[in-house]
C-alpha cells in the first residue's frame, strides 16, 4: 500500500507536498512555500508523509462527486469511492458545508491520522484544501464498515465467529497501539461499529479521528464540558461528567465486542419484558450461564464454546461501571489470547436497564449520533 502511496505521488502533488500549512488557534489556515509542512496550535507537527491532491483530481477520480460513487454519509459529510489515474482506489470524505463538524475536526483527523500507522487503523493518504473545499483522502475499504454486516440480516452469516473473533482481535490490536504503543497515546472517543472500517480481506480498521485527544507527558485522564461521542457507546463517567481516558475508550470497545457477538445495536436493543438495555440483556444470560442464547447459531460452531465465552467475559469487564475496575487493552489482548491469563469475574455493568441509558444523555444531546464537533485542536507532545 505504502508503495502505491508514492507511486501516486505524481510531478503535481510532489510539488504540492513542499507547502507549509499553518492552523492557528481560531482555525484559519494558510499556505507558505517551504519544504515542510506544518500544523500548529501552539505546539506543530510536521506533516511530510501527507499528500496534497488537487481538487480536480479528487473529481475526476470520483466522476465530480456522482452519487453513484457515493459510499455514505457522516457528520462529517458525504464519503465518495473514487479511482486514481494509476488505478489506486480511494475514498474520499468531503466536508460538508452544512457539517456541524468543521475544519477543528478536519484538522484534528490529519494531525492525528498522518502521526500513525498500523495495519489496524485507516490509512489516510491526504487532503485537499482549495478555497472551500476540505476533503481527506483515505485508503479504499471495500468492505466498508463493520455495521453494514452485523446489523443486516442478509450480511450477517458472511461474518461466522473465527472472523468474529479475528476482527475482535484486530480492534483491539489497534486500540493498543493508540493508547500504548505508537508515539503518541491517543483517545479515539468515539469507537463504533460504524467507524470500524473492513478491507478486502475482512481485516478491521480503526476510523475517524476527527474527536481523537491526544494525551501529553503523564496525563491519563482529560475532561470536557462538552461531551462528544456516540450515544450507546459513551462511558458513564464520560457521558455523565465528561471524563475521558483509555478506560472510556475500553468501554466503548467492550460495547463493540457485545454488538459484533449478539449482532444486535446497544442503541437500539429492547427487551420488552424487563427494560433491559443490551447490557443488561447480555449481563442476566450470563448470571444465568445461557450465553450461547446470545449468539446466532448459525454463525458458530459448538467447538467453539470456549473462546465465545471468553470474548463475552472479556466485553463484560470492559463496560463495568468503575473506569478502575475496567482492564487495558494490554490486559484486554492477553486474556483474548490465551486461554491460561487470569480473568476477574465481571461486576454490573453500566446502564443495565434502557432507562439508564437513556438518561445519560445530557440536555443538549437529543439525537441519536452525537458525533457533533466540539472539539478543539489538541496539542501535540510526545510520550
Ligand atoms: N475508507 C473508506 N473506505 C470505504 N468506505 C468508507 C471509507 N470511509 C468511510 N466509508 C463509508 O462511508 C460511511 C460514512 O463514513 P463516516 O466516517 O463519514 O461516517 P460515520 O462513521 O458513518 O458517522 P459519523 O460521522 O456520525 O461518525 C461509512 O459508514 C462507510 O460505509
Amino acid at each position: 500500500m505504502r508503495r502505491r502511496t508514492s507511486k501516486n505521488s505524481d510531478k503535481s502533488t510532489r510539488k504540492k507536498k513542499n507547502k507549509t500549512f499553518r492552523l492557528f488557534n481560531k482555525g484559519r489556515i494558510s499556505e507558505q512555500n517551504n519544504n515542510d509542512k506544518v500544523i500548529g496550535g501552539l505546539s506543530q507537527v510536521k506533516l511530510q508523509e501527507l499528500i496534497l491532491f488537487d481538487f480536480g483530481k479528487l473529481a475526476t477520480a470520483t466522476n465530480n462527486f456522482d452519487w453513484s460513487n457515493k459510499l455514505g454519509q457522516g457528520g462529517f459529510g458525504p464519503v465518495y469511492m473514487g479511482k486514481l489515474q494509476d488505478g489506486q482506489e480511494i475514498a474520499v470524505k468531503r466536508l460538508s458545508r452544512a457539517s456541524g463538524q468543521g475544519l477543528e475536526e478536519f484538522m484534528n483527523e490529519v494531525v492525528v491520522l498522518c502521526k500513525l500507522q498500523h495495519r489496524n487503523l485507516v490509512k489516510l493518504l491526504g487532503c485537499c484544501i482549495e478555497g472551500d473545499e476540505k476533503m481527506l483522502v483515505y485508503e479504499y475499504m471495500s468492505n466498508k464498515s463493520l455495521d453494514a454486516f452485523i446489523f443486516d440480516s442478509s450480511k450477517n452469516k458472511l461474518l461466522d465467529w473465527r472472523t468474529r473473533y479475528s476482527i475482535i482481535e484486530g480492534i483491539a490490536r489497534g486500540l493498543l497501539y493508540l493508547h500504548r504503543d505508537s508515539r503518541l497515546r491517543i483517545i479515539h472517543r468515539d469507537l463504533k461499529a460504524s467507524n470500524i472500517l473492513l478491507d478486502e480481506e475482512l481485516n478491521p480498521k480503526i476510523s475517524d479521528f476527527g474527536m481523537a485527544r491526544i494525551f501529553g507527558g503523564r496525563e491519563d485522564q482529560a475532561n470536557t464540558i462538552r461531551v462528544v461521542g456516540t450515544y450507546g457507546y459513551m462511558s458513564p463517567e464520560y457521558a455523565m461528567q465528561g471524563l475521558f481516558s483509555e478506560k472510556s475508550d475500553v468501554f466503548s470497545f467492550g460495547i463493540l465486542i457485545l454488538e459484533i457477538l449478539s449482532g444486535r445495536r446497544n442503541s437500539s436493543f429492547y427487551d420488552n419484558e424487563h427494560a433491559l438495555s443490551l447490557l443488561g440483556f447480555v449481563w442476566i444470560q450470563w448470571r444465568e450461564g445461557s450465553i450461547l442464547s446470545l449468539i446466532d447459531p448459525e454463525i458458530y460452531d459448538h467447538s467453539d464454546h470456549n473462546y465465545i465465552s471468553r470474548c463475552i467475559h472479556i466485553g463484560l469487564l470492559c463496560v463495568q461501571e468503575l473506569a478502575v475496575d475496567r482492564p487495558t487493552m494490554a490486559a484486554v489482548i492477553s486474556m483474548l489470547i490465551s486461554e491460561a491469563a487470569f480473568r476477574p469475574p465481571p461486576r454490573q455493568p453500566a446502564f443495565i436497564l434502557r432507562q439508564n441509558m437513556l438518561n445519560s444523555k445530557s440536555p443538549d444531546e437529543n439525537q441519536n449520533v452525537l458525533s457533533v464537533n466540539m472539539v478543539s485542536i489538541t496539542d501535540i507532545s510526545g510520550r
